[in-house]
């Protein structure tokens, strides 16, 4: 029965994460265009402060039908408001309900003094509030700097007010309403009206949970200016949009789901390959891409997949409206492999950054600031999206807004507002899915709770049941690699055997990459162990599990790979983390983590898998070992010291993975006489050649 909930059998319940039943009311009235006057609404900001976002849990949020009090700015704005009753927008109370309720909060991240004199918001009467405010008091105390920043725009109900109310090119409202989507969820109600309305675009930086469908809220604003951009300059070709993403996989799902947006509009979406290069295509100052004959298979982007190579050598230009790219290899086409100054782009206007945090962070950060001072349009617009964002992107990104600009020494034409837009609490996992923090003391440990795990039989007897298709996160390559050996042999032959099972990471071919992308999302490959190289962005809609093998270097990363499963608010996913002695410095946060999303989920004390002594009896971590755990992880099980060949047998043993469980396990299948695997384990045994050199743990009896 408990099967029939999984993320697998491609139930998706309501995408959105957070909502009342009141909202829901208000929601569908206002859908029916039933509007109701006497809508009179306490719901101050006060009420939802910062880190508090579990209100609706507590007491019944903002109800339509309660006539209560109302705050001396909702008496002002309802008073306004009832001039104008006969327009089908709504007040400023109908707003604030409906944000707070969905967990939406929105803030301008400018200074109080640029946001007086340039007053862009998006909601005239708060733009009133926050003058007469400023007039009145010059100096405000923090909360009042807070509230005045505060802001409330107009929710977006439902898709058809994208064309309706917000005339978006109607063959591209006919490809979102092809996708069959019933409801937007919070990020895209949230959002998309900032990005279309009518006040100009604002900068702006989106923190949304994992899997609400953050990729649809930036391609259909971008798709959408372009549209817009051909018809008010037919002449002008190059990349008009930048999407940049930290990884190929990601950034081939991006186009993907571009391809479905584009399809009949004109616009032209195209995927950065090695051998492309970004140059002036002759048009004067227009940037286009040109492909060469270098390798660039990749199956996921079918486009050029057809054409053989000689073909593909041929096509000198592609013209293309938007570029998605990992930073680096945007940033070789850029600068002829770091050999040239940077190649400007000068017609691009919307720069997507996706996952903008990882971006954003020391690996990639160089990169992804050359980029963004490459795009020398002083119209550009940026967007920052991620599940979870420091508050010390928020800095960079308003200094290199400034730094921008000075270096052009231009002005954009019209002024526009930084937004900041936050679904749920900043930085949580999200609520829909179950927890399971388990110490295993052991890396043997860890590796018997795995097999336990991938055997159903074997599962009734421990509270965890999860079934494939599942993601095994480890630490470093050759601990993908090793474990990926180890499990080979765990799958009965006549369930598919070794090729249920496969391992991805970054030192395969781009050609391995995706071919392995696509046969697990296609269910060929039930298990796929992998490293963060798939922790973020990635969407496979319907899988029922994520299970740290080893923990996560960082709280983000947790609530980045969790997030894998549970997309689009479907329920029933699984995150298994072990842990062992080695770890335990490092638990706390991923703790906490779980602790808060239980509690956004509701629910009784006793529910909860993270007890109250759990958290009190672990450990803090000082901030200089965070910053170590998160760019080395584990040291123990650093790479190269742990796989089998580079074991010194001083100290890193115990931490290796283990082949003799491997052993065991081929000669339970010989028993079983599974011919084709047999022939698979001899060659496997004479590759690693190391099969009598076991480790202690002789694996688990069926
Ligand atoms: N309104 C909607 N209703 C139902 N499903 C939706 C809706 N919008 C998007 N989806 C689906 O939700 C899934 C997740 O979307 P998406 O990949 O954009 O998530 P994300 O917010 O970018 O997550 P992450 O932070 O993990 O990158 C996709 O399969 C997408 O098709």
């Amino acid at each position: 029965a408990s099967d029939s909930r999984l993320p697998s059998t491609g139930k998706a319940a309501n995408p959105q994460l957070f909502r009342t039943a009141e909202t829901d009311k208000l929601e569908s009235a206002k859908n029916g265009k039933k509007r109701k006057r006497s809508a009179a609404v306490q719901q101050d900001e006060e009420d939802v402060p910062d880190l508090d976002f579990f209100s609706s849990n507590k007491r019944p949020a903002a109800s339509v039908t309660e006539t209560v009090v109302a705050t001396e700015d909702d008496v002002k704005v309802s008073a306004q408001d009832a001039v104008s009753d006969d327009d089908d927008s709504m007040d400023e109370v109908e707003r604030r309900t409906i944000l707070n309720s969905h967990k939406i909060k929105v803030t301008d991240m400018r200074d109080l003094e640029e946001i007086q004199v340039q007053p862009t918001s998006t909601t005239d009467s708060k733009k009133k509030k926050k003058k007469s405010k400023k007039e009145e008091a010059p100096t405000l105390s923090k909360k009042e700097q807070k509230r005045a920043r505060r802001l409330f725009p107009e929710p977006l109900l439902n898709f058809k007010e994208l064309r309706s109310k917000y005339k978006i090119s109607s063959r591209l409202a006919e490809n979102v309403a092809e996708q069959g989507f019933t409801v937007p969820t919070e990020v895209q109600l949230g959002t998309l009206p900032l990005l279309l309305g009518e006040s100009s675009e604002p900068d702006l930086l989106v923190v949304a949970p994992t899997g609400s469908g953050k990729t649809l809220s930036f391609l259909i604003p971008v798709i959408n200016k372009i549209v817009r951009h051909h018809h008010s300059n037919p002449d002008e070709h190059g990349i008009l949009s930048l999407v940049v993403a930290p990884t190929r996989e990601l950034a081939s799902q991006i186009v993907n789901e571009g391809r479905k947006l584009v399809a009949g509009t004109g616009v032209k979406i195209t995927l950065m390959r090695k051998g492309m290069r970004v140059g002036d295509g002759g048009d004067a100052g227009a940037n286009v891409l040109e492909e060469n004959n270098e390798e660039s298979s990749g199956s996921e982007d079918e486009e050029t997949e057809n054409k053989p190579a000689k073909e593909r050598a041929n096509i000198p230009v592609t013209k293309s409206d938007i570029l998605v790219t990992t930073p680096l290899m945007l940033v070789n086409a850029l600068s002829a492999n770091r050999t040239t100054t940077m190649t400007t782009l000068p017609l691009v206007r919307s720069l997507v950054m996706d996952e903008a945090d990882v971006l954003l962070d020391p690996l990639f950060r160089e990169q992804t600031l050359d980029i963004w001072k490459s795009c020398s349009h002083p119209d550009l617009r940026v967007g920052l999206w991620s599940a979870t964002m420091g508050s010390n992107i928020e800095d960079l990104t308003k200094s290199t807004i400034r730094e921008r600009l000075e270096d052009l020494g231009q002005k954009p034409s019209e002024p526009h507002a930084l937004l900041r837009l936050v679904v749920g609490l900043k930085d949580s996992a999200i609520p829909n899915i179950d927890h399971k923090l388990v110490y295993a003391a052991t890396e043997q440990g860890k590796l018997m709770g795995l097999r336990q795990l991938l055997r159903p039989a074997a599962a009734s007897a421990s509270d965890i049941r999860l079934r494939p298709p599942f993601l095994i996160f480890t630490q470093t390559i050759p601990r993908a690699v090793a474990l990926h050996s180890e499990l080979k042999y765990d799958i009965p032959a006549e369930a598919g055997g070794s090729s249920r099972i496969a391992v991805l990471h970054s030192d395969l071919s781009d050609g391995q990459r995706s071919d392995i992308m696509r046969d697990f999302r296609k269910g060929e490959i039930w298990i796929l162990v992998t490293t963060d190289l798939l922790a973020r962005g990635v969407d496979f809609r319907g899988i029922n599990g994520v299970v740290n093998y080893d923990i996560p270097n960082s709280a983000a990363v947790y609530v980045h790979r969790v997030g894998r499963t549970g997309r689009a608010g479907r329920e029933g996913g699984i995150a298994v983390t072990y842990y062992t002695k080695e770890d335990i410095p490092y638990v706390k946060s991923i703790a906490n983590i779980i602790d808060v999303s239980e509690k956004l989920r509701g629910g009784e004390e006793g529910d909860k898998s993270i007890q109250k002594w759990l958290l009190d009896a672990l450990p803090n971590l000082s901030k200089n070992s965070k910053k170590d755990m998160k760019r080395h992880g584990v040291k123990a099980r650093q790479a190269p010291r742990l796989t089998d060949k580079e074991d010194d047998g001083k100290g890193a043993r115990g931490m290796r993975i283990s082949t003799k469980s491997g052993f065991e396990r081929r000669m339970e299948n010989n028993k079983r006489g599974a011919i084709e695997a047999s022939r698979n384990r001899k060659a496997a045994a004479a590759a690693s050649g190391n099969v009598s050199d076991a480790g202690s743990w002789g694996g688990l009896d069926d």
